[in-house]
Order: structure tokens, then C-alpha cells, then sequence
């Protein structure tokens, strides 16, 4: 079955101001809906980043698509790697580790991999899932995703969260979130106040959650000293601390003293990170993400990797949509070394460019979707709002830092700050 044509949409959801080490989110979530036409009328579904200077890269690749049979991967990706010769994508929020030629390419690859997929799915009527060897598991866990957040945008009403900045206003958030999702682990993004107030706010997680394993992001945010002590004030109450500081090296200095283990999104983000982030015993936990390790059967790779070596699995998110989501759900439920429940910012997102129904959240879990393919279908007119949407509201790229200045005019974003 060949593919016949590609169409690519921007598109823009609303998103409220969620802090993070970089700043805080703009009013939109940017992402890029990619629709595979092949023949016989079938159509698979991608999703991934929205920036332009990402979809730009796409765009290159597009024109050396039709002709090709979409049951060849090994094909889409020699002619993705063509098409993207040694170009680089460089996000500038700066929170998945830095940027190579090699995770460009596993990045827009991963765009291609996942529609392909789903129109492969499609054609046998067989699910995902399937595709991917079957399932390890009929549903995947997810934890919930907890932000320190401004209660209002700028010159805007204030959201229904509010604004939580407090200890007491995070159990609020995190109530919530447990009541609507049935969550049974909890993560807090931290490297937003002092490490000693985000300590407080674990702890009173910890105190309220009783029974919830509990994690803490700060996005590289502190030193490795400020680590160690976080650590030790955490004990116990931590499944796993998440990139407490910048670099393979400074994780493995943590990792020596930290009694939990450690996670990473940001120092290993591609194969070529495993080797001596393993040898140097710098993580613990690995949190994968098929939107920049290569796909979605990249990222079973890597499972078998981790697996080999002793080291943890989870799954690592950013502001997404439902085609994301129903491709981290068959690839998780496909994956028997995944070790712990996934991060999802599904959440906080109001809107949606699929039809409703195939993906829903009960205790905490996500049931593979039972359709063919990724099992989701587009909703064309939501589609076409959230492309209006991006027209709209001007963004290009997201940019946590700038964005911030309205809130702090002198803020300046600092790897380990503390
Ligand atoms: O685990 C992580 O590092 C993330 O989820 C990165 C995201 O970009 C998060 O920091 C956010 O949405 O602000
Ligand atoms: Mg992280």
C-alpha cells in the first residue's frame, strides 16, 4: 500500500501557565498533526511539536514520501535521513537534554513512524498494539502531573485551578486530579520555588497520598550538593528523583549518595547517551518518549536496552494531544519492561483534534484503544479550530522564557540555580 500524499497541520490549544525551571507555558500548546493518505483511501495519524523550526524540518521530508509502500520503515527512514541530511532541530525551551543530527532525525522520523503505523493498523484492521509484538498489558498507568502554576495569563481571568504556589494549594491540584483521574502516582515539577519550599510540597504530598508513590522534576535545576540534600530530606518518600542536576556527570555524583533511584529525561535522550550514562551509573529510570527516541518501536528498543542493564522505564510527556496519547498508550501496553506508571499533561488541556470516547482514564489507566490503527479518529472541525487557533494567537515556537518576563522582567533561567 503506497503512500499517496501528506498533509500537515499546526495547530494551537490552549494551555494555562504551568511554571517550570524555564519559565512558564504561554497561552497555547503548539503541536503538528500529520494525515499519511495512502492507497485505497487510508489515512494514518501523527502527532509531535509544533515549533516551526520543527515543522520546517518535516516539510523537508514530505516531497520523498509518495511512492513509498508504508509497510517499509526501514525505507521511510533512509529517505527521512536523506531528505534531512545533517540538519538540526534545536528546541529552545531547553527541558529534553540538547540536540544532535541524530535526535533530529529520531525526532521527525518518529512523526512519519507513528502515521505509518496507524495506516498499517488500519489496512489489516488490526490495532497498534499488535503491530508492536501485542500486548504486555490491556492497560497502561499514568501518573498525575502536578505544575506549580500562576492562577491567571496575562490579562486574562483566572483558570479553574488557580493559582498554586503554596503546599496546601498542590494537595488542592493534586486532589483534584486524583478525584477526575483516579491517578495512583503522583509527580510534581519542581526548579520553579526553593528547593527547601518544594521539599515542604512533596512532603505534604506525602502526608495527604499516603499510598502514592511521589516523584520531583526540577528540570536540572539544582547543584549537585542542593541534590544530595533534597535527597536525603526525601527519603523514603521518593520512587524516584527526576534530573536533579545538569550532565551525566553531576547525575552520577547525585546517584552515588541518593537512596532513591534516579530518572532522566534530559541526559539521556538518544542511543548514543546509554553507553556512558550507564557506565557511570548516572540513572536509575530512563523515561523514554517516541516523539524524540526514534518512534514508537525505537522505543521498545530501548526498553530491552534498560532491561539488559538493570535500569527502570518510564515515560516521559509534553503538552500533547489524543493522537499522542493513543501512540504512547500501544507502545506502553506493547512494552513488557516498562516499570513505572507514565507522565501525561492530558490534564490540562481543555480541547482536542480527535472525536471523543476511545480514550478514557479510569483509576489512573488508559485501556488500548479497540479500533484498528491507533484506534482514534480525527475530528475535522476541531481540527480546523485548532489550526485557526495557531493562526491566531502568533506563536512560533514555545518559549517558557520569555513568557515568563511578563510575570518576572528580570528572570534569567539558570541550569542547577540552587
Ligand atoms: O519531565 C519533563 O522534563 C517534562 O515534562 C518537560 C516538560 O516540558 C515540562 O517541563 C513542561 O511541560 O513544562
Ligand atoms: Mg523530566
Amino acid at each position: 500500500m503506497k503512500i499517496t500524499e501528506l498533509v500537515l497541520t499546526p495547530v494551537a490549544f490552549s494551555d494555562p501557565p504551568l511554571l517550570n525551571a524555564m519559565g512558564v507555558h504561554e497561552p497555547f500548546a503548539l503541536r503538528g498533526v500529520l494525515e499519511m493518505v495512502c492507497e485505497d483511501g487510508v489515512i494514518g495519524l501523527g502527532e509531535s511539536y509544533g515549533d516551526l523550526a520543527f515543522l520546517d524540518q518535516v516539510r523537508k521530508v514530505i516531497p520523498a514520501l509518495p511512492g513509498l509502500d508504508v509497510f517499509d520503515l526501514p525505507g521511510l527512514r533512509r529517505r527521512v535521513a536523506r531528505a534531512l541530511g545533517d540538519a538540526v532541530f534545536a528546541d529552545e525551551h531547553g527541558l529534553t537534554g540538547g540536540f544532535s543530527v541524530s535526535k533530529t532525525l529520531a525526532s521527525v522520523y518518529s512523526l512519519f513512524e507513528v502515521a505509518a503505523l496507524d495506516a498499517q493498523g488500519r489496512c489489516l484492521g488490526r490495532p497498534v498494539v499488535d503491530l508492536l509484538g501485542g500486548r504486555a498489558r490491556d492497560a497502561v498507568d499514568f501518573s498525575a502531573y502536578l505544575f506549580y502554576k500562576y492562577g491567571a495569563h496575562v490579562g486574562a481571568a483566572e483558570d479553574s485551578w488557580g493559582e498554586v504556589l503554596t503546599p496546601e494549594a498542590l494537595v488542592g491540584e493534586a486532589r483534584r486530579m486524583v478525584d477526575e483521574y483516579g491517578f495512583g502516582s503522583i509527580k510534581l515539577k519542581g526548579g520553579v520555588l526553593p528547593p527547601q519550599q518544594e521539599v515542604e510540597g512533596v512532603l505534604a504530598l506525602a502526608e495527604a497520598f499516603g499510598s502514592h508513590p511521589l516523584r520531583i522534576d526540577p528540570n536540572a535545576a539544582w547543584t549537585p550538593e542542593t541534590s544530595f540534600d533534597v535527597a536525603e530530606k526525601l527519603e523514603g518518600v521518593l520512587e524516584y528523583l527526576e534530573d536533579p542536576t545538569p550532565g551525566i556527570e553531576g547525575m552520577a555524583r547525585v546517584a552515588e549518595r541518593a537512596s532513591m533511584p534516579l530518572a532522566t529525561n534530559m541526559c539521556v535522550v538518544r542511543f548514543a547517551d546509554v553507553a556512558p550514562a550507564f557506565r557511570a551509573g548516572a540513572v536509575g529510570v530512563v523515561l523514554s518518549d517516541h516523539h524524540f527516541w526514534g518512534g514508537l518501536r525505537d522505543t521498545q528498543a530501548l526498553s530491552v536496552t534498560c532491561e539488559t542493564f538493570g535500569v527502570g522505564l518510564s515515560m516521559h510527556s509534553n503538552s500533547h494531544l489524543g493522537i499522542s496519547l493513543a501512540a504512547m498508550v500501544h507502545v506502553a501496553a506493547a512494552t513488557p519492561h516498562l516499570t513505572y506508571a507514565c507522565d501525561t499533561h492530558w490534564p490540562w488541556k481543555a480541547a482536542d483534534v480527535i472525536e471523543p470516547g476511545a480514550l478514557e482514564f479510569r483509576e489512573g489507566a488508559v485501556a488500548v484503544p479497540d479500533g484498528p490503527g491507533l484506534g482514534v479518529v480525527l475530528d475535522r472541525d476541531a481540527l480546523a479550530k485548532a489550526h485557526e487557533d495557531y493562526v491566531r494567537c502568533g506563536q512560533t515556537k514555545r518559549d517558557d522564557v520569555t513568557y515568563m518576563r511578563r510575570f518576572v522582567p528580570d528572570f534569567e533561567p539558570n541550569t542547577a540555580r540552587w
